[in-house]
C-alpha cells in the first residue's frame, strides 16, 4: 500500500494514543507461560500484532478476539516449539517466543527474526541470558535452544537490550531458584511485561530499575491485563502538531513516561500542557532551538530508558527541520536509522549527515512534496510528518512498515484534518 499526502494543513482536534506495540508483543508471547486463559486489553490493531497472534496460534494457542483491542488467549495445549519461519522472519519480536517456549516446553526452535532494517541487531545478549540459566544454544541457520531444566542465576547482561531482558524474564519466572538480572532494560514495555507476569503469580522485584530479582515459581495463572499507551505514538503526534502549526489534544498520553521526551522537545522550543492523562499541544508556538549554556549547539541523543528513546530520533530529525536554529541529532544505537535523511534533504531540509549516527539539522526549511519509500516504522512515520508539513503532494511507498506500528493512522490523522489517501501499491 502507499499513502498519497497533500501537505500544508494544520492538524487540529483530539486523538487517543493506542497501546504500546513493544509491550503488546512480549505480553502476547508471555501467554505461553500459563495453561489458563489470559485476557489482554489495549492491544493495538497493527501488523506486528497480527503476525504475533498468528504465530502463537500456530504454536497451539486459541486466540479469541473480544473487541478491536482485546483478546483472550489460551494455551492449554502447545502443539509445537518451532516457530513458522515465514512468519517469524517478518518481525523482530518473534525472538520473544524463545524465552516462554523454553520455560514451558524445554525447547525453542526459531529462525533469525526480522523487523526494522535499521542496522545490525545483535542477539548475543539473549543467548548469554539463556546459557546462564542452563540452556544449550545451537546455531545452524536456525536457533535451537534447549534445557532439561532452567536454574536461576546471577546474570549480568552485556547490554541493556530490551528484548533480551524480556526473554530472560520470561525464562526465569518458571526457573528453579532465584535469578538476578543486572544491567536489565527498564523501558515502560519491560515494566508492563513484569507487571503482567506479577499478576499471573510471578515473583519479580526491582520492576522499573536495572536490577530485577526473580524468584522462580512452579506455575503461573490467568490474568486480565491492560497494556500501557504507546509513548512513541504520543511523541510522534506531538511533533506532528508542532510542525503543521496545529493544535492537538492527546488522550491516554501517560505523561509520566514523557519526562525525557519533554526535555528533548523543549530544546526545540516545543511545549505542551498536561491535565491528568491528557496533554494538549497548543498553537501558536515559537519553534526555536534553545541553545545550551553559553550559546552552544544542543543535541538530542538516545540512551536506554530513562534516556531519550532511540525510536523517536527519526521523528525529532524531521521536527528539527521546521525549527529555527541548529541542533545535533545523535542516534547511538542503530547504524542505519539516519540514512533516510537523504530523502528529507531532497525535500529541501538543511541537514548534514556527519556519519551514520549523527545529523546536524539547521532550520527552518520549507519542505517540498516528494516521492518516498518508507524504510522502517519510525522513518516511515517521520516521512508522513514531513509530507504533512511540506508544500504540495507526496507519495509514500511501502507503508506496510508504518502500519507495523501505528493503528489506523490514515483514518485517525484524516479526522484531525490531514489529507491522506491510502492506495494500493502499483
Ligand atoms: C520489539 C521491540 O521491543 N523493539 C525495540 C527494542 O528492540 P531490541 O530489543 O531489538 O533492541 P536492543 O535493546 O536489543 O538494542 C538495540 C541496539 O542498540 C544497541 N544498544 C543497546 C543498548 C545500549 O545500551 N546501547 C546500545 O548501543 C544494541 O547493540 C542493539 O544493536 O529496543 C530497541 C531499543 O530501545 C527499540 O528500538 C525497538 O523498537
Ligand atoms: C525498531 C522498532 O521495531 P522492531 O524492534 O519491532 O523492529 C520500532 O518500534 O521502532
Amino acid at each position: 500500500m502507499k499513502y498519497r499526502i497533500e501537505g500544508g494543513f494544520p492538524l487540529k482536534g483530539t486523538i487517543k494514543a493506542k497501546g504500546n506495540k513493544n509491550a503488546a508483543l512480549p505480553c502476547i508471547a508471555a501467554c505461553l507461560l500459563t495453561d489458563e486463559p489470559v485476557i489482554l486489553r489495549n492491544i493495538p490493531n497493527i501488523q506486528d500484532v497480527k503476525v504475533t497472534l498468528s504465530i502463537i496460534q500456530d504454536l497451539g494457542a486459541n486466540v479469541e478476539k473480544i473487541d478491536n483491542n482485546t483478546y483472550k488467549i489460551t494455551t492449554s495445549d502447545i502443539k509445537s516449539s518451532e516457530l513458522p519461519p515465514e512468519k517469524a522472519k517478518l518481525i523482530r519480536a518473534s525472538i520473544l517466543f524463545a524465552g516462554p517456549l523454553l520455560a514451558r516446553t524445554g525447547k525453542a526452535i526459531l529462525p533469525p527474526p526480522g523487523g526494522d532494517v535499521i542496522g545490525r541487531r545483535r542477539l548475543d545478549t539473549h543467548f548469554l541470558a539463556f546459557s546462564e540459566l542452563g540452556a544449550r544454544v545451537e546455531i545452524d541457520g536456525v536457533f535451537r535452544i534447549s534445557a532439561n531444566k532452567l536454574v536461576g542465576e546471577d546474570i549480568f547482561l552485556d547490554e541493556a537490550s530490551v528484548t533480551a531482558t524480556e526473554n530472560a524474564i520470561m525464562a526465569a519466572v518458571l526457573a528453579e531458584g532465584t535469578t538476578v538480572l543486572r544491567n536489565a532494560a527498564s523501558e515502560p514495555h519491560v515494566q508492563d511485561l513484569c507487571n503482567m507476569l506479577s499478576n499471573m503469580g510471578a515473583k519479580i522485584s526491582g520492576i522499573g530499575s536495572n536490577i530485577l530479582t526473580i524468584e522462580g515459581v512452579k506455575k503461573l495463572r490467568s490474568t486480565d491485563f491492560s497494556i500501557g499507551s504507546d509513548y512513541m505514538e504520543v511523541g510522534s503526534f506531538i511533533g506532528l502538531a508542532a510542525v503543521t502549526r496545529g493544535e492537538i489534544t492527546i488522550e491516554n498520553a501517560s505523561p509520566q513516561h514523557l519526562r525525557m521526551i519533554k526535555l528533548a522537545y523543549s530544546k526545540l522550543g516545543i511545549h505542551w500542557e498536561q491535565e491528568e492523562n491528557t496533554i494538549r499541544v497548543p498553537s501558536p508556538q515559537q519553534l526555536r532551538v534553545i541553545p545550551d549554556l553559553g550559546g552552544m549547539i544542543p543535541k538530542i541523543d538516545d540512551a536506554p530508558w530513562p534516556g531519550f528513546p532511540a525510536d523517536l530520533t527519526s521523528i525529532m530529525t524531521v521536527v528539527a527541520t521546521q525549527v529555527e536554529g541548529t541542533i545535533l541529532i545523535h542516534e547511538k544505537m542503530f547504524e542505519s536509522r539516519m540514512f533516510f535523511v537523504d530523502k528529507l534533504i531532497e525535500m529541501g531540509a538543511r541537514i548534514i549527515l556527519c556519519d551514520p549516527h549523527r545529523a546536524v539539522v539547521s532550520g527552518p526549511s520549507r519542505l517540498r512534496g516528494a516521492e518516498l519509500t518508507s524504510p522502517d516504522v519510525r522513518a516511515g512515520m517521520a516521512m508522513v510528518i514531513a509530507a504533512l508539513c511540506a508544500e504540495g503532494n507526496s507519495l509514500i511507498h511501502n507503508v506496510y512498515q508504518v502500519e507495523r506500528g501505528y493503528e489506523d493512522l490514515v483514518g485517525r490523522l484524516n479526522k484531525l484534518g490531514a489529507q491522506i489517501k491510502r492506495e494500493k501499491a502499483d
